[in-house]
Parts: structure tokens; sequence; C-alpha cells
């Protein structure tokens, strides 16, 4: 027989499996029409509303449905035969099982995890390759016990894995491990952390996770699902793995543009933005924001004319009783709300008091109580008054104090309106008050905090740092004192930039955590209108305080105390699954191990998982990973690389003369070989800008920036001097670990 030819067996089979998709095929296009014609039909009420949108996500998820539609089947031991596919098909006769498999249903899991030594009722598994509507070439697998690799559907697993990268990620229903499947269908009642080394398919369970959940758990696709990943290039490598599942109530961001309307435009000493990523922060926060608050004492208000005097003993109550539970915006709205109230009481009062003078005599004192109320009573004479304000009446005063401008730029004087952005500038810029508020700092570090942000010259700022270490507390930002009253409330200066720095430093990555802790502390300071119209992704997307049904976070490693912090306020279930490997961690954190990483946000309250096979780099190159994995001080095992690429890892030493010309060699060489795959380029951060004009055909990536991503080939620049940066061992672990087919070094010579 020739290479490549079928043999009788295979062409009755591919004949079968064709037979088959022609009849899914048509089923779907059947389906997608009904379905169309459902969602032109007038709907007239909530529920129809609520069906609609039911059916325009099966409509949607059938039209994407177009390539592997079906790409497995079952044969069971008792002769059942179900096929399984990207979507699941109802047959003509409902009574009847399902034509397809929705692969996320509960049947077919056996496709996943069967295997000989555990064939669960299963006697073959066959996955079935299309290009289009045409079978191609099927793949069986008996189930019978014989010749056990541990793999599931391993012809079909290592084409998929041989096959040339395209720079975007795609998706593995046909072919995903049992110890995926195990993951991806896992509860999602709390925290899930999934360690695995380089390419054990933590992207590819993380993504058909949310897939799954999505299907599995109605709910969750009316919160939305929110991805996290490294950075933008990483958001758009795994891009279209998602819709390709037919999944779009999803928001992929970086921890980085989480913040609707903040960007990060600058980078940040590494030293600092270890200070910023503690947990400490949110302690710091709550005392900052809670030193916001005014300091009850009594109040002198002028309501038509007259001055009202509340309490100091009835201000500290209605401030203890609004702060009760609440952000600092929705306590200073109940505050105003209560104030309001309390003055409308006291205008009663005091027209009560009048009253009884009245019967004095006064009538004139009277006049002067009358156009302070309700209803134009102003004028009004002693005979219109025939008793004490009612209920109503107090009511009707109350709302006009609540209008009323002067009353509202007193309640802001008093208890300002604050914006987190300049509140976080104001505490990060000022040595004194990071002294106050976080005094877990050292006054080394509450210097380094204070020169991020004020961008001086070397000299300027050794003062700085000198500052810190004498300045005083000067106390919180200056308050009215007591006995404020209405009319110095106009003359209030706002404090935005107390320093008169001009123009605002833009924020560095480990601000936006911070940030994000006490724009939540600050909450709302008016009222949330959602924008109408949009998807629920579009809804979640804008706003900061949305409420995921479950978030995923890859190379979660990378997390700091506080990205986590930010996580957690994103998913209060905690519903979250992380997946990550705690050897490639580049963060200026100084983790070592997962429950370090968590311990002050997750406590013990987490669960971990596994993957143990690395699906993408070949084993020749892992054979190199071992001294480097070493040196970076983990205490894991390499993941076991499933397959061979027969192609040795090659190295060069060159000379920082030759090294670009060298380098532009090599890289020419590599995308001959691969040609149609794709080829990148890991090198030092300093070495990066030369090599990018030097070869600008290619990725040319620090090691944090090739993070998650792969080639057919790599080549690694300098590989010493990735070691040789800030956690560089990882770094270079990352660096040696992004290819599918070959790598190559070139090292200068010592
Ligand atoms: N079950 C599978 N079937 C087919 N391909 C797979 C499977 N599992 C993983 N792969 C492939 O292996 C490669 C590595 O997967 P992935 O990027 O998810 O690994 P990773 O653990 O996230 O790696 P890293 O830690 O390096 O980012 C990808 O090309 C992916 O498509």
């Amino acid at each position: 027989m020739l290479p490549g030819s079928l043999t009788d067996a295979e062409t009755d089979a591919i004949a079968e499996e064709q037979r088959f998709l022609d009849r899914a095929v048509a089923r779907r296009d059947r389906l997608t029409e009904h379905l169309r014609d459902e969602l032109e039909a007038a709907v007239a009420d909530e529920l129809g509303v609520a069906r609609q949108r039911m059916l325009r996500r099966q409509h949607e998820e059938l039209v994407r449905a177009r390539d592997g539609l079906v790409f497995g089947r079952l044969d069971a031991l008792d002769g059942t035969v179900r096929h399984v596919g990207r979507v699941g098909l109802r047959d003509e006769d409902e009574t009847a099982d399902p034509l397809l498999l929705d692969w996320r249903a509960p049947a077919a899991r056996p496709f996943y995890t069967a295997t000989a030594i555990d064939p669960q009722g299963q006697a073959r598994r066959r996955h079935v390759r299309t290009a289009g509507a045409v079978v191609t070439g099927v793949n069986d697998e008996p189930l019978d016990g014989a010749g056990d690799t541990g793999l599931v559907g391993e012809g079909a697993l290592l084409a998929a894995l041989d096959e040339r990268r395209t720079g975007r990620m795609s998706t593995a229903i046909a072919t995903l491990q049992r110890e995926q499947d195990d993951i991806v269908r896992a509860e999602a009642t709390g925290p899930l952390i999934v360690q695995g080394g380089p390419g054990t398919g933590k992207t590819v369970v993380a993504l058909h996770r949310v897939a799954y959940l999505l299907v599995t758990h109605r709910q969750m696709a009316e919160q939305a699902v929110l991805v996290l990943g490294p950075s933008a290039r990483f958001l758009e490598y795994i891009g279209q793995v998602l819709p390709a599942l037919g999944e779009t109530a999803v928001v992929s961001a970086t921890c980085d543009t989480l913040v609707p309307g903040v960007v990060v435009g600058r980078e940040e000493d590494r030293a600092v933005s270890e200070i910023k990523g503690r947990a400490l922060w949110q302690a710091v926060f709550d005392r900052y924001v809670g030193a916001m608050v005014p300091r009850a004492r009594h109040l002198r208000l002028r309501w038509a004319g007259e001055d009202y005097v509340i309490g100091g003993a009835v201000v500290t109550q209605i401030v203890a009783s609004a702060t009760q539970g609440r952000s600092y915006h929705r306590a200073r709205a109940v505050f105003a709300e209560q104030l309001h109230l309390v003055l409308a009481e006291a205008v009663a009062e005091q027209r009560e008091a009048m009253l009884a003078a009245m019967e004095e005599g006064f009538e004139d004192i009277l006049a002067r109580v009358d156009r302070g109320l309700p209803g134009g009573h102003v004028g009004a004479s002693a005979s219109d008054v025939d008793g004490l304000l009612s209920e109503e009446e107090i009511e009707e005063l109350r709302e006009r104090i609540a209008e009323d401008a002067a009353i509202a730029r007193f309640v802001e004087f008093w208890w300002p309106t604050r914006e987190p952005a300049a509140a976080l500038r104001e505490l990060l810029s000022d040595p004194a008050a990071l002294r106050r508020f976080a005094p877990e700092l050292s006054p080394e570090e509450i210097a380094q905090v204070v020169a991020d942000r004020a961008p001086v010259a070397a000299d300027e700022a050794q003062v700085v740092a000198d500052q810190a270490l004498v300045v005083a507390d000067k106390g919180p930002a200056p308050r009215a004192a007591a006995g404020t009253s209405t009319e110095a409330a106009g003359q209030a200066a706002d404090a935005d930039d107390p320093r008169g720095t001009g123009e605002p430093r833009p924020w560095a990555a480990g601000d936006i955590p911070l940030l994000d802790a006490l724009a939540d502390l600050l909450g709302e300071s008016g009222p949330e209108t959602p924008p109408p119209g949009g998807s629920v992704a579009e809804h979640a997307r804008r706003q900061r305080g949305w409420v995921y049904g479950h978030v995923v976070v890859d190379e979660a490693q990378e997390l700091s105390e506080m990205q986590w912090q930010m996580v957690l306020r994103r998913c209060p279930t905690r519903s979250i699954t992380a997946v990550g490997d705690i050897d490639q961690a580049e963060a200026s954190h100084r983790h070592t191990s997962w429950a370090q990483a968590v311990q002050a946000t997750l406590g013990e309250r987490w669960t971990a998982a596994e993957l143990t096979i690395c699906y993408r780099t070949p084993r020749e190159v892992m054979a190199l990973t071992g001294p480097v994995l070493e040196r970076a001080g983990s205490h894991n095992t390499p993941p076991r690389a499933v397959r061979s690429a027969g192609i040795e890892p090659w190295e060069l030493t060159v000379t920082p003369q030759t090294l670009l010309e060298n380098a532009e060699q090599s890289v020419a060489a590599l995308r001959q070989r691969w040609a149609g795959g794709t080829v990148g380029v890991v090198a030092p951060v300093s070495r990066v800008g030369a090599l990018r004009v030097a070869l600008p055909d290619v990725p040319v990536l620090t090691a944090t920036q090739a993070k998650g991503l792969e080639w057919d080939a790599t080549l690694v620049v300098d590989p010493q001097g990735i070691a040789a940066e800030p956690r560089g061992w990882n770094g270079l672990y990352v660096a040696l670990t992004r290819c599918t087919q070959e790598l190559g070094q070139l090292a200068l010579a010592p």
C-alpha cells in the first residue's frame, strides 16, 4: 500500500462519518432557520424578552458551529453509538436521543476520560477530522485494555500538537486530555488554583472551562465571566478561542485595564511595584478613608434667614449611623438625608416655640417662621396658623431643604465628595500622610513611594527621602472648624493638587489596584446609571463595580496581593479559576509558592489542582530546563513532555559585535525551516530595542512579554542576560519553553 493511501476499512469509516456529518449539517441548518423565524416574532412581555435572549444565544451558537461541528464518536460496549460535537443537536424525533452530543454534556464525558484501563462502558473512541463539511480522516482508538499510553486519542492529539502555529490559539475540544477535562468540569463554588508547568494546557483548560461553565451555569451568562490575562498581546493570542466556542458573555482584560477610564502611562521601579502590591494597603485605605469622615461637632445651618444649631450629640449620632457598613459616599448621602430631616424638625420645633410666644402677642415672629415653611406661607398672618406642622408638612419641608443649593454647598464643604484618583495622588505624594496611615511601611519605603509619584531630579529625590524621615505628622487635610456655617462653605478650596505639581504623573501598573481599592471604599459619588442597550459584556466592561459570575485568571502567578483583592472584589462569591506556574513568576512580589501568594487574600480556603503533562515543548527542549528550574529555586517537578520533535536544540556562541548579524541569519534560517509557521525571539530588556530594528518581521519580546505565547521555533538571544535580570532564571525558563518544535540560542562569549 502506498504511504498516505487509505485502507478499505478507513475508506468505509470516512464514508460512514460523511453520511453522519451530512445529516448533522442539514439538521443544524434547519434548526438555525427555525430559530431565525422565532427571533423575528414580536415579544410582548419580560418573559418573552428573556426567551428571545436564550434563542438568540442558541442561534449564534449554531451559526458559529461551522468548523468541527462533529469531531468525535463513542461506540459503547452495548452497541450504542453517540457522536460528540461543538454544539448539541436535537433529533427530529424529540423523544429520541440527541443526534449530536454537546461536548460539555455529561454524556460526552467518556470521550475525554475513558481509557483502556478505565473504559467506562465504551468499546471504541473515534476522532473525526473534518474540513468544513467534508470528513478528511478518522482515528480509531480501541478501549479494550491493550496498549494504554495514558493519553486520550493519542493519534489525534499528536497530530494537533504537530500542526504549524498561526499566531492565534485554537480550540482543543476534540483532544482535551483527562487531567484537563477534570479541571474543565470541576465544581465552581470556590477558588480553584491550577499549577502546571509550561505548555501543560493551562490556558486551554481555563478557556474551555469558561465555555463549560457558561453552558452548565446559565446565571453566569447573565453576569458575564471575566478572563484576566497578563498582556494585551496575550489577550489577542487567545481572542478567538471563546467566540469559536460560541461564548460572548465574556470580558477579557489585564489587571491594568480593569478600571474603566484609567490607563497605565509609565513603567515603575520594581521595588516600588513590590511595595504597592502588598495587601497592607487595604488597611491603609480603611484608615485613610475613615479619617476623611468629618469629626462630628455641632453644626450651624441657616434656613430662610434663621440660624439653627444642630447639637454635637445629634451630629455624632447621625454620622455614626450613616457610616455603619457603608462606603464613604453612600455614608455621606445618608448623612445628608438625615441632616435634612433634623433641620426640618428643628424648623418645626422653632415654629412650635414661636406659636407659644405668639400667644403672648408676637405676631411678627410668626410671619418670620412662615417664610421658612412649605407651600408659599410667606406673608401668612397669625390667623393661618392653627397648630403644629403635620408629618406631611415636615416631609414637604425636608424635600425643600434637600433641594436647596446653599444647604448642598454646606454639606459638600463639611463632608466633601472625594475623587479616588485625586485622593490617591494626595496620599502617595504626602510623606506625613503615609507615615500616619501606612505605619507598616519603613521610612525608606515611604520615601520610595513618594519619589515614584513625584518626578524629581536625583538630588531632589534625596530631599524627599529625608522629608519622609523628619516631617511631623500634619494630620488629615484641613477640615471645616466646629460650628461651620453655610456661608463659609462657598470658600472651600479644591485640594486635588496640594503640592502644586501641575500635571499629575501618569499611573503605573502598581497604582491600578490601589485606585480600585480606594474607589471601592469611597463608593459612587452619584447615582449609578448604566447606559442603555448593549450586551452584558459591554455593560460589565464599562462598570468598575460589576460583579461577575466567574473569574478566570491566567498567569496567576504574576498577581500581587492587591491585584488578588481586585479579583475578589469582582467576584465576592469567589467562583474563581486561577491557572499559572509559580516557577514562571517574574513579577516584583517575592512569592515562591501558591500558599504564600494567596495567604493574605484567600487564606486557606482554596482548592489546588495540577497539570503534569507538557503538550507544547518537545522532550529535547524540556531536557534543558531542569538546571534552569533549579536555579529559579523551584520545588516543583517539571512537566513530562508528551512528544519528541526529533530536533536537537542548538546554541551558538557569538560576540557583542556579531550578535545582531547572527540573530538575523538565525531568524532567516528558522523562518525558512518553519515556512508557513511562526518564529519568535526572546531577549533581555536591554537588547530588545536593537533587535527589533534588525528583525522587523518577527516578534522580539522580553521574557515577561513572551509569557503565555508560543511559536514553532524560538530564538533565545543572550540567555545569560535574561538570567541576570530580576527573577531572571524564571524568565529564562519562560523563554526556553515557548517553542513547539525548534529552539536556538545565541549565547555571548564570556
Ligand atoms: N488537549 C490538547 N489538545 C490539543 N492541543 C493542546 C492540548 N492541551 C494543550 N494543547 C496545546 O499546547 C500548547 C500549550 O497550551 P497552553 O498555552 O494552554 O499551555 P500553558 O500551560 O498555558 O503554557 P504556559 O505556561 O507556557 O503559558 C498550545 O498550543 C495548546 O493548544
